[in-house]
């Protein structure tokens, strides 16, 4: 599986902590940045990370601001992302299981390294159930036609 992750200068610090435990897990991974801690614009990042998973040039994306609100609110404006907020390990098993996210976001300002290697293994490994979920994310789908 093909990931791209990117920070804005709120989440840089942990991603280069994913970013190394993604490696050292031997997954394929793509930083599209920020790659200083130099204060920019969160919606910069998540712009170029979101196009690139809904044109699936990768399958998954991980973005982290200092909330990892902005980020998300930003990817979401992409046609196709599913960008969702986890700043625990239940959100990242569900966010997967019933919404099949391709974008899972987290808060550089609010988790550790140890929650946040976790919350990415889970969103990594769990498969989306499908079902009666399915029918609903036809739904979100249609909203993007509004
Ligand atoms: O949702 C937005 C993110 O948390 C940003 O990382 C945050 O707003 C950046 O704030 P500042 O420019 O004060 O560092």
């Amino acid at each position: 599986m093909k990931l791209v992750i990117g920070a804005d200068h709120g989440g840089f610090a942990l991603k280069q902590i994913v970013v190394k435990y993604l490696q050292e897990e031997q997954w394929d991974v793509t930083d599209y940045g920020t790659l200083t801690g130099e204060r920019c614009d969160y919606p910069d990042i998540a712009r170029k990370v979101a196009l690139a998973v809904a044109a699936g040039t990768f399958e998954r994306g991980i973005l982290i601001c200092g909330t990892g609100i902005g980020i998300g609110i930003a990817a979401n404006k992409v046609k196709g992302i599913r960008a969702a907020l986890c700043n625990d390990l239940f959100s990242a098993e569900y966010c997967r299981r019933h919404n099949d996210a391709n974008i899972v976001t987290m808060g550089g300002r609010i988790i550790g390294p140890g929650v946040a290697r976790e919350v990415v293994r889970i969103f990594l490994q769990t498969p989306f159930e499908g079902g009666r979920h399915a029918a609903r994310l036809e739904k979100i789908a249609m909203l993007e036609e509004r």
